[in-house]
């Protein structure tokens, strides 16, 4: 097989140049006269005139994606997402342009689509894995599966007309995660349900993403980093930026925060003051910073002490570390600390930190808020806070050259063997309108090398654990 066939064979999708043209019409007398009008004139012999307004949802787009690939695809309300989506799965036709499917694709695009509102769940059923491409013998044989999976109980014998929207949900994921699919088109914010039911999507998902291809349309890139290993960002029709999905949304969350501030910029009570001349503030150094003090080794009052420690090695702030923002202010410390205050180079699960973050003011800050988050190597979230609820009331005015000091006293959680990052974010404001004056991804990682956490993503600290047996 010549490498370009084997390159072939291992395609998914491939969308090539493909364009999206509406037809938007001001009323329906307009539709109505485009559909009569144009064909008359042309019969005459006459000028056509056309009686609505183009409109193009997509622009241009062009991407590939592998099989085995989980994609997400990310950006802003009416970017496209649907758009394209719906062009993958065969109910939307391009204007222009290709777009190759290998596969057999089941899709949870739209609620309801794909049932008839007056047959029971049970008719449904095989209705729509039989519009899926799969056997009525097939779907016999699966069918218990399908029920259990749906859960919902006596409802598979109603019409769906009678349907909760969680009802539909469940039996439209219970049909696509049944049909033998090759791709699975999602758009993530359909896929809700209860803890229970999403835990047991997420389950099929992620055993699906083990073989299949997965297509997820997501407002939440922490869900997108998560999951995904290749990730597709579209803004105004157009792919702005494909690739890691970890610096796609990076880049995405950096520009929907610019756009955020932009928009606020024009609003005069948000507007921030700027530092006048006599206010210039020099920054100092924070390379100069970096070693300046001795760091102190968590681990040694318990060496010895157990081969379960959850050891975490600490690194040290990035100062150049990628970062966006107004530029109001600049963080040139963050480090960890003991019970003593001493910055850290190892610390230990389950014990007492506090997270010191240090930032000039380069002009006045009037509400400022400093927050968080730890980040796992796949850009989950796992935990953060902000100073805002605690200064809500009685904001920590800073002024031009003043130093900014958060301080957050916590018990780390026992990590998982793997490497975290902790994101600062520097802002003024409140938690719903501020302006972000500097947002530095990983602003210092850690490792953790050794963990006694056995699952899920941190270790809670146990206070006590106990069992008897009388
Ligand atoms: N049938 C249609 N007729 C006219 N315009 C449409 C039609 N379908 C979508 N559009 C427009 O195309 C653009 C892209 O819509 P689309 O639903 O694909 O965006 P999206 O990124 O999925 O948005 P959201 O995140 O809000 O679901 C929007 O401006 C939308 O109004």
């Amino acid at each position: 097989m010549s490498s370009d066939t084997q390159s072939a064979a291992s395609v998914a999708i491939r969308v090539n140049g493909l364009h999206k043209c509406f037809q938007i019409y001001a009323t329906p007398g307009q539709r109505l006269r485009q559909f009569v009008l144009p064909r008359l004139r042309r019969w005459l012999g006459l000028n056509v005139v056309n009686y609505y307004r183009e409109f193009w949802a997509l622009r241009d787009v062009s991407f590939e994606i592998k099989k085995g690939q989980t994609v997400g695809v990310i950006g802003r309300n009416g970017s496209g997402k649907s758009t394209l989506l719906q062009m993958i799965c065969g109910t939307l036709h391009p204007t222009q342009g290709s777009i190759e499917v290998q596969g057999r694709v089941a899709a949870l695009l739209e609620l309801g689509s794909g049932f008839n509102p007056e047959f029971t769940g049970r008719e449904n059923v095989f209705f729509n894995a039989g519009v899926l491409g799969q056997s009525e013998e097939r779907t016999l044989e699966k069918f218990a599966d399908i029920e259990a999976f749906a859960d919902i109980g006596d409802f598979m014998d109603q019409p769906v007309k009678t349907y909760s929207s969680g009802m539909l949900v469940r039996l439209a994921f219970a049909v696509i995660a049944h049909v033998d699919a090759d791709i699975l088109v999602i758009d993530e914010a359909l896929a809700v349900g209860d803890a229970f039911f999403t835990q047991k999507c997420m389950r099929f998902l992620r055993a699906f993403m083990q073989h299949g291809t997965v297509l997820f349309v997501s407002h939440d890139t922490a869900a997108v980093k998560g999951l995904c290993n290749h990730a597709i960002w579209l803004d105004k029709g157009q792919v702005r930026e494909q690739g890691d999905p970890k610096s796609v949304c990076e880049h995405y969350l950096q520009a929907y925060y610019e756009a955020q501030q932009a928009d606020q910029a024009a609003d005069d009570t948000l507007l921030p003051v700027t530092a006048s001349q006599d206010e210039t503030v020099d920054v100092p150094n924070s390379q100069g910073l970096k070693g300046a003090e001795v760091r102190f080794d968590q681990r040694l009052p318990y060496l010895n002490a157990s081969n379960l420690r959850n050891d975490l090695r600490l690194f040290e702030f990035d100062p150049d570390a990628p970062s966006f923002g107004m530029g109001g202010s600049r963080v040139v410390r963050v480090d960890l600390r003991n019970d003593h205050g001493q910055a850290l180079a190892w610390a230990v699960g389950g014990e007492n930190v506090e997270l010191t973050v240090e930032a000039v003011a380069l002009q006045h800050l009037r509400s400022p808020i400093v927050g968080f988050v730890v980040k796992d190597r796949l850009g989950q979230t796992l935990f953060g806070d902000n100073t805002f609820v605690a200064y809500e009331h009685q904001p920590c005015e800073c002024k031009a050259g003043q130093t900014l000091r958060a301080r957050f006293q916590f018990q780390m959680p026992r990590m998982p063997v793997g490497d975290y990052s902790i994101t600062i974010a520097i802002a003024d404001g409140t938690q719903q309108e501020h302006v972000q004056h500097q947002w530095i991804f990983d602003a210092i990682t850690f490792r953790s090398e050794s963990t006694s956490t056995a699952a899920g993503l941190v270790g809670i600290p146990m206070a006590h654990i106990s069992m008897d047996a009388r």
